[in-house]
């Protein structure tokens, strides 16, 4: 297909125009524990569900650029690296403000494109808010004693107070996750509320850790703990558990929040993260959202992929659709 035809397609199927209705805050409710404990998932159900995903939802060719250059406008760009510098926090920047090179934008009719935020440690927002300053990305900080989550809790509250001082609007929280362990749903629905109050006008992402959680019934039961205290978005996980995000965890949480949608009319966010890095997996995330919530959930207000290489593999498909060659991924640097 010459170009200029592929572009015509691209322009006409492409999806970051949807229009922005305003989106207001999931503002919870007092925790419903006969709901929790009722909460039940069929494992081999989700599993079969999740093993029909892959074949069933390829897109090709324009669509497929269409729903990748979507993808693009839902990551969650990330460095969260014991040895990130300035430097490398600002070489992320520009990669959110252009996240593909200027003639890839252009045959796509994607010009002005950007990643939906930068996701750091709270000592980069700094030269993160900085070096975004003017491009409406905003910046998430990890907060809480991410990874573990295991620091004092007033400790926890006043890092979160302090990103948010330092221009987060976004935080990523941990939640504890004994408090899912050992069944105590008032103390886990405590700390959400405690951190969703320190959040203030900053959106609060609540990460559950899923590989640490042991079972679908009680990421279920956790991630309706978390709405009904007032979470933003929930998250599946921190990238550094042995298990991170995968199809039966991010079925089972979309789940609870179509769930809570339906009791209470709040839309909540969804955040698969940790070892997302491919193209054709971040199409079947979409895929699944969009089978399971619907387009309203498919713009950054309502869904994100934390992923630190996810572009770099989208941005090598995108050349592909466009020049018919593949570029080496070290042509696509992210930081
Ligand atoms: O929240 C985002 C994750 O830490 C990113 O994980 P990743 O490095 O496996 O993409």
């Amino acid at each position: 297909m010459p170009t200029d035809t592929k572009t015509r397609a691209v322009t006409e199927g492409r999806t970051p125009d949807l229009p922005q209705t305003a989106h207001a805050r999931n503002t919870g409710m007092p925790l419903d524990l006969g709901w929790v404990r009722a909460t039940r998932v069929n494992r081999s159900a989700v599993e079969r569900r999740c093993a029909t995903l892959p074949g069933r939802r390829s897109v090709k060719g324009a669509h497929q650029a269409a729903w990748l250059a979507r993808a693009i406008s839902l990551i969650d760009l990330t460095t969260l690296s014991g040895d990130d510098t300035p430097g490398r926090v600002r070489r992320l920047c520009a990669k959110a403000r252009q996240p593909l090179r200027s003639d890839l934008a252009t045959a796509l009719g994607v010009e002005g494109l950007t990643t939906g935020a930068v996701c750091v440690y709270h000592e980069m927002i700094g030269p993160a808010v900085e070096a975004l300053q003017g491009s409406g990305i905003p910046v998430a900080a990890v907060s809480t004693g991410f990874p573990a989550g295991l620091s004092p809790f007033a400790t926890r509250l006043a890092e979160i107070e302090a990103s948010v001082a330092a221009g987060a609007s976004e935080i990523d929280i941990v939640i504890s996750r004994r408090h899912v362990l050992t069944g105590d749903w008032q103390a886990l629905y405590d700390e959400i509320a405690a951190f969703r109050a320190a959040c203030g006008p900053a959106h609060l992402k609540t990460i559950l850790a899923t590989g640490e959680l042991g079972t679908l019934k009680d990421v279920a039961r956790a991630s309706l703990v978390c709405m009904m205290a007032g979470a933003d978005f929930i998250k599946t996980s921190t990238g550094k558990e042995p298990v991170n995000a995968t199809l039966p965890v991010g079925l089972t949480m979309v789940r609870a929040i179509r769930a809570y949608h339906g009791a209470t009319g709040h839309r909540v966010g969804f955040k698969p993260a940790g070892g997302i890095s491919k193209a054709k997996d971040a199409l079947i995330w979409l895929a699944l959202i969009k089978d399971e919530l619907g387009e309203p959930w498919l713009r950054p207000e309502l869904f994100r992929f934390g992923a630190s290489s996810l572009l770099g593999d989208i941005e090598r498909q995108i050349e592909h659709h466009v020049t018919g060659a593949y570029s080496a991924a070290w042509r696509h640097p992210m930081g």
